[in-house]
This record gives C-alpha cells, structure tokens and sequence, in this order.
C-alpha cells in the first residue's frame, strides 16, 4: 500500500500559488477552499489530500507529523524556529518584505539615536527583538495579531514591524518604511521523519515543485 501524503496550505495567496505547482506534480485540488467549508480536500490523486490552517499554524502541523509537507512564508517560519523542519526550496511565492514602519511625521532616526526605548508594535515579535537587538536599540514589544498599521495611528506604538508588498496599506494610513529587515517567500517545508519515511512519494512531488519554480524564476 502507497503512503497517504497531506499537505498543508493556508487558503488566500499561499493555496492560490501553490496551485500551479501542485498542477506541475499532476495533483488538482477538486474543491475550492473559498466556497467550502471542509477543512480536508481532496485531490484528483486519492493518494494526496490537502489542509487548510492558518498561515502561522502550518509549521506546527509539519513538526509534528500531521501534514507531511506544506508551504510557509519566510515570516511565519522565522518566528516558529524551523524545528523538526526540512525546509528544500524557496518556492519565490507570496512575496514581499518585513519592514519597520512609523507615521510620516515622526522622527524615527532621532529616536533610535537617542537610547530611548522604542513602542513596536508587531505579530512578529521574534523578529523584531533580534532585529533590534542587533542594532543595540531598546525596545517594548508588544503583541498583535493584524491591522499592525493601526498602533502608531491611535498612539499604542511608535513603529510597526510588518510585511509590505505594494506599499499602499502604509500609504493609506499615512506610514513610511524607515528600515528594510528582510525579504520574504514561501518556502516548501517537510516533517523530517516524512522526508525519510514516505521519501518515494515525495521525492517526485518536490522535484517537480522545484523545476516549475526554477521555470518561473
Ligand atoms: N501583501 C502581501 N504580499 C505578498 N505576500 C504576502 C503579503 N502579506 C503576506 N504575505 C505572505 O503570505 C503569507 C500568508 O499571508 P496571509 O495573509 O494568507 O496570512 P496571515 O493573515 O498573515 O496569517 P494568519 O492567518 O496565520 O494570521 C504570509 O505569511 C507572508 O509570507
Ligand atoms: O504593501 P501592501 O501591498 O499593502 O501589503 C501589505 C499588507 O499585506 C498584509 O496584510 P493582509 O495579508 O491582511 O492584506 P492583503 O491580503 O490585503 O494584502 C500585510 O500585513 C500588510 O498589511
């Protein structure tokens, strides 16, 4: 009997880029996240089935065995730590950057020049401690969980750290960028005991994922 593999995705842009690369291996979601609300879909091969999770949850369910595979941005994987993770290639999906960002008119030079301990407010909050403690800045982190462009505006911080893409969320809401931490992908992750376990079944999938993404690049 053939292992049954599961793969994690996060609906939105990570389960619409992954798509293409599915197709690549010869694997077609047969039900769209969007419309359904099963939480376990099928795929044209009885053998693949895919799970929606939240973004940063997919790590979780790929250390412990629960997907065997999935696909998650550099960003969520910084903050999980990668343990239990084989993580083969960057799939140049979902891209952007991570980002500190104040309101237009505060002066962010100033106060990082001046010792002062800084507001950040951020969902990535491991990254923004090792980013500033890299740069000998203090800072009081605090945690949220969305809407980060929000916190400078009604006073909770003086910085965000946050992803940006096209930049218009920070331009409607009056940010600018004033440091760049690191650019981000998605990236192809496996459960370390799969990769040996159930290595005849993935190995055609990630090739095939990779020689579609070396096609794009
Ligand atoms: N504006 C963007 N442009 C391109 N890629 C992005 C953008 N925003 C986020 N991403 C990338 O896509 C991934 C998934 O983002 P998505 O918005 O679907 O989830 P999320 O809302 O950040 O996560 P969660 O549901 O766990 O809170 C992020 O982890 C990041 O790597
Ligand atoms: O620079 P931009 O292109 O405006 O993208 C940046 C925004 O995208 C992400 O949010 P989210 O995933 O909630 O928003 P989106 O799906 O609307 O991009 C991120 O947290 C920013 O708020």
């Amino acid at each position: 009997m053939t292992a049954q593999l599961t793969l994690a995705l996060s609906k939105g842009r990570i389960f619409e880029e992954t798509l293409p690369l599915l197709e690549a291996a010869g694997i077609r979601v047969t039900e769209d996240p969007e419309k359904s609300r099963k939480l376990i879909l099928a795929t044209n091969d009885p053998g693949v089935r895919v799970i929606i999770v939240r973004a940063s949850d997919v790590p979780t369910y790929v250390q412990y065995g629960a997907a065997d595979f999935g696909v998650a941005g550099k960003d969520v994987l910084h903050e999980h730590g990668g343990e239990g993770l084989y993580q083969p290639i960057d799939l140049n999906i979902a891209k952007c950057r991570m980002s500190v960002a104040v309101s237009a008119g505060f002066d962010y030079q100033s106060a990082v020049h001046q010792g002062a301990r800084l507001r950040v407010a951020t969902k990535y909050t491991e990254t923004a401690r090792e980013h500033f403690a890299s740069k000998g800045v203090h800072v009081d982190l605090i945690k949220l969980y969305g809407s980060m462009e929000l916190a400078p505006l009604v006073g909770l911080s003086d910085a965000i750290v946050d992803l940006v893409s096209t930049g218009s969320t920070l331009r409607a809401n009056n940010l600018v960028e004033v440091e760049h931490i690191m650019d981000i992908s998605s990236r192809l992750v496996v459960n370390q005991a799969a990769l040996k376990l159930k290595r005849e079944r993935l190995q055609p999938i990630l090739e095939a994922f990779e020689r579609a993404t070396s096609l794009k690049a």
